[in-house]
């Protein structure tokens, strides 16, 4: 059978330098470009790329992923600063161009990826709910995707469950102290050296808390979903928002 073409973009960073050397060691496929700032992204075409793994930034993804659809190139990304009327633009592309197939994973690795799927199922029996994540200095955003997407899940875990807003009598606050509010849920951010990507999940009811914690310790925690990713979303056209679907996790 031959091999799956691939190329990464953003291959000079942090996860996608790791995501080249992962690509490179699968037996199932090549590694055909590897593009950093500034490199043609027609070097995609001529290279006869049939995915990319998508690890650039915010400001760089929405570019290259309107060129990877409009030449039928199929994407797993990983970046960060998706907001619904993102999403919205990439769909409308999509519709032009049937048989392509995007996934877009806020986080790749299994652990958080479950983390995530816990905190949904948990989020309908605690009354409060907040998320503190923790990651390396030099990210750019906060707070992280992944933190942004629990938020969510658990925002309409509460939702669907008829849960009241959560109790807090905070009257005055500094700006922040109280985290960003997703969806009703408070969400933290750490940045802090030493630390790699992590998130605790707290919740609270009548005299007791659970927390789900995950530790993301290297790059590589990301690599399988990557390359599980690359695997499925050439035969799955449209937009996959989360790994989880593709690890029979999805709703
Ligand atoms: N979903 C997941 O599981 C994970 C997602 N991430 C996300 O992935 C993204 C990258 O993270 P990280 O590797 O730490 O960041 P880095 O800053 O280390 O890497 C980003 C790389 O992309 C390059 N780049 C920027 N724009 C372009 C472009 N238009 N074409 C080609 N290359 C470009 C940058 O170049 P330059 O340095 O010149 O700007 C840099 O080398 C972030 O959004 C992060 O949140 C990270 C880890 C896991
Ligand atoms: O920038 C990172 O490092 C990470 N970014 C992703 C996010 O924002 O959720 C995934 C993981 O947390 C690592």
């Amino acid at each position: 059978m031959s091999k799956l073409r691939v190329a990464v973009i953003g291959a000079k960073g942090r996860i996608g330098s790791e995501a080249v050397r992962a690509v490179e060691a699968a037996p199932d496929m090549d590694l055909v470009a590897a593009l950093g700032r500034g490199d043609e992204l027609e070097t995609l075409v001529e290279s006869g790329a049939q995915a990319v793994v998508e690890l650039t930034t915010p400001a760089s993804v929405m570019d290259n992923l309107d060129f990877c659809v409009r030449h039928g190139i199929h994407a797993v990304v990983g970046t960060t600063g998706w907001t619904e009327e993102r999403l919205g633009r990439l769909e409308a592309w999509l519709k032009s161009s049937e048989r392509t197939g995007v996934l877009i994973a806020p986080n790749f690795s299994i652990g958080a990826v479950l983390t995530m799927h816990f905190a949904q199922q948990a989020a309908r029996y605690f009354e409060s709910a907040e998320v503190v994540e923790l990651h390396h200095p030099n990210k750019v955003d906060a707070p992280s995707g992944t933190a942004i997407r629990t938020a969510q899940l658990i925002a309409s875990a509460r939702d669907r469950a008829g849960l009241p807003a959560q109790p807090d009598a905070t009257a005055t606050a500094l700006d922040g102290a109280r985290g960003a509010d997703v969806d009703g849920v408070p969400v933290h951010a750490v940045r802090m050296r030493g630390l790699l990507a992590h998130q605790e999940v707290l919740f609270g009811g009548e005299g007791e808390t659970l927390t789900i914690r995950h530790d993301s310790l290297h790059h590589s925690s990301f690599m399988p979903g990557i390359l599980l990713g690359l695997r499925r979303v050439v035969d799955t056209p449209g937009l996959t928002f989360g790994l989880e679907n593709f690890l029979g996790l999805g709703d």
